[in-house]
């Protein structure tokens, strides 16, 4: 089954139903975000869910995002220098790699590929923008541990199924307001994704 992440977890209430019903939860703690939270918050929401949490950043140094809390995960929200890829390889942690769907990045998402065994997020180029569904359609193909995120909703979620991701990652489409999640959205998001399992 394809596997979800819900990202941009800011309240507890929020995480419990993300834990019943995703395989990540994303902590977003880059105060560039208007779902920020202090790194001490995905400390406390460890206490209340039975899934791996995620802590999302967009700047700031490596050693530092690994060594903020104790999220099984560290996804970098930015296109990584070399010196920052060869970085990564060094630590003993689990990694979400961002990278645009632009083709101008096809070479950066092989560097990825070919260097890394991470999973590796396609998102769009610019931050509220539609991913482009062409370029990750082939990139999915390529490697078998891309997820994709970039827009998905409950109208549109079928478009991004069809292209067969490892994982997808929804934020805004789950929300009822910025920051504050809409348990129905998360609820029936969940459930389509298990109904396609079963279609195929
Ligand atoms: O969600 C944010 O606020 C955010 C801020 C800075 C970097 C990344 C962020 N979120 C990531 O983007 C995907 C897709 O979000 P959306 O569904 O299009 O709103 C999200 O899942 C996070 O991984």
């Amino acid at each position: 089954m394809i596997k979800i992440k819900f990202c941009g977890i800011s309240h507890i209430e929020d995480a419990i139903v993300a834990s019943n019903y995703a395989d990540l939860i994303g902590v977003v703690t880059d105060p560039i975000s208007p779902r920020f939270v202090k790194p001490e918050f995905i400390d406390i929401v460890k206490n209340f869910v039975n899934k791996p949490v995620v802590n999302v950043k967009v700047k700031g140094k490596i050693n530092d995002i690994v060594n903020e809390s104790k999220a099984e995960y560290v996804q970098i929200h930015r296109v990584l220098d070399m010196e920052e890829i060869e970085d990564i390889l060094s630590y003993n942690k689990k990694f979400i790699l961002y990278v645009p769907s632009s083709e101008k990045y096809y070479s950066y998402f092989k560097t990825i590929v070919n260097k890394t065994n991470h999973l590796i997020l396609i998102d769009s180029e610019k931050k509220g923008e539609k991913v482009n569904l062409e370029v990750s359609k082939i990139w999915i193909k390529e490697y078998d541990k891309v997820g994709i995120g970039g827009g998905i909703t409950l109208n549109n979620i079928e478009e991004f199924l069809s292209l067969n991701p490892y994982w997808i990652d929804i934020s805004s489409g789950i929300e009822k307001y910025k920051s504050k999640k809409d348990h129905d959205k998360m609820i029936r998001i969940a459930e389509k994704v298990k109904e396609w399992k079963s279609i195929l």
